[in-house]
């Protein structure tokens, strides 16, 4: 397998918080950032420090943290956002602006040459205050290849240490992306940094497909919050890193736990279903699958929950068979007679199909009914 180069810029405390009516306190962002450094995470994006003043002092107290990943913010191309990233200490600032005809059309007061001018000059500004740049092209995706190109050489002449592509509208598709980065990658002078969005439900498999056209800086949230749809999952896209990219340097133990928290801290739901954090992530309650599992977990796990700090689960449900059963008995240390086994399984399909989860005191009155019965 062809290891990847790519370092991850996770911008939970930023994009994440974009997603409407999240807002983190600094003690919460710290603790997140916190556990993103546990992972590994090389870039930690702290926040947009103009947003307000106690989004300033999130981000100073980040940079302030001592982590080992460098911090990062966002600013416009104006002079004072880019006075309040310098003022918070952060590593590197993105500065951006968005560069498809629509956006300029309707945003800005300014032709897109003038635009590309004026975040040059923020450029120069912010290396003036020895501040490192990320070059960021929003809607980049809807943008001529050609513009990009240029906005990219220029920023990069102008000491610029990375350009960035942003999906903004998450437009794009995986073999889109793919052609894009190896068309940008052609001309680049510094790394390229991809952001996704998931309107499609492409943000992940965009990420990934981007780092395997040689993209570098991956942009993540956990557990895939941020504006509208939410961006590239951090968890999704470590574990394609992991399992088919040759990466692994991050720990993702504490994939589960880091998820809890900002579930719990940003109040989004995660899916039960969610790709590698969702609650049933690792559970099976087929009887197939679990007669399978049984003798090799292999058939039906990819990877084992325990890589990314879960568990796995046996359910019991309508479709419940012998062996997952007998199991699941033997578990609780429960005897029952071949007859008394058929009784319940079939006892235990009915109270599903009756749409009645099987909990552990479910289970137990049915095998008392069991034991009474035959
Ligand atoms: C794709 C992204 O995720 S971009 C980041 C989006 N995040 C946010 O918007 C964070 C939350 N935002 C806020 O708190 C506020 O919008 C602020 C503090 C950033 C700005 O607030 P306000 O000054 O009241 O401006 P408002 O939000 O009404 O309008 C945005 C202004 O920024 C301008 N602007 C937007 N992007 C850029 C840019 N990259 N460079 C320069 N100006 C920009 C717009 O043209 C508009 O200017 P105008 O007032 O001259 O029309
Ligand atoms: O590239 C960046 O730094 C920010 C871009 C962004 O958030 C977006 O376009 O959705």
């Amino acid at each position: 397998m062809k290891k990847l180069n790519v370092e991850i810029c996770d911008v939970t405390l930023r994009d994440g918080e974009q997603t409407p009516g999240v807002t983190f306190t600094c003690d919460e962002k710290c603790a997140i950032a916190e556990k993103l450094d546990g992972i590994g995470v090389e870039v930690i994006e702290a926040g947009f420090p103009s947003v307000s003043e106690n989004e300033r002092r999130s981000v100073r107290t980040i940079s302030e943290l001592g982590l080992s990943a460098k911090t990062c913010c966002l600013s416009r191309c104006v002079k004072s956002d880019l006075d309040s990233a310098i003022d918070c200490g952060v590593d590197l600032v993105s500065i951006f602006f968005a560069t498809s005809p629509l956006h300029i059309r309707i945003k800005y007061k300014k032709t897109r040459d003038e635009m590309l001018s004026l975040a040059l000059e923020m450029v120069d500004y912010a290396k003036d205050h020895g501040i490192a740049v990320r070059f960021s092209a929003e809607d980049a995706s809807r943008t001529e290849i050609s513009f990009l190109k240029e906005m990219f050489k220029k920023g990069a002449e102008r000491g610029a240490s990375y350009s960035s592509f942003a999906d903004t509208v998450g437009c794009m598709t995986p073999v889109e992306m793919y052609e894009t980065v190896l068309e940008l990658k052609k001309d680049l002078k510094n790394p390229l940094c991809v952001h996704c969005h998931n309107d499609m439900g492409f943000a992940s498999a965009n990420t990934f497909t981007a780092a395997q056209a040689g993209a570098f800086q991956l942009h993540t949230t956990v557990n895939g919050i941020g504006e509208r749809a939410g961006n590239a999952s951090l968890e999704e896209v470590l574990v394609a890193l992991r399992m088919k990219g040759g990466v692994d340097r991050y720990d993702l133990t504490g994939l589960k736990e880091i998820s809890k928290l900002v579930e719990k801290t940003s109040g989004i739901c995660v899916s039960r279903t969610k790709a590698v954090v969702g609650e049933h992530a690792f559970s099976h309650e087929s009887g197939i699958h679990i007669a399978a599992i049984l003798k090799d977990r292999n058939t039906y796990e990819f990877f084992p929950p325990e890589m990314v700090g879960g568990e796995q689960k046996f359910l019991l449900g309508k479709h419940t068979g012998r062996k997952g059963l007998e199991h699941i008995l033997k578990s609780i240390g429960c005897e029952l007679t071949s007859d008394q086994v058929t009784w319940t399984l079939e006892r235990i399909k009915t109270i599903s199909e009756g749409k009645c989860s099987i909990t552990q005191d479910v289970l137990m009155s049915v095998i008392k009914s069991a034991k009474q019965e035959k």
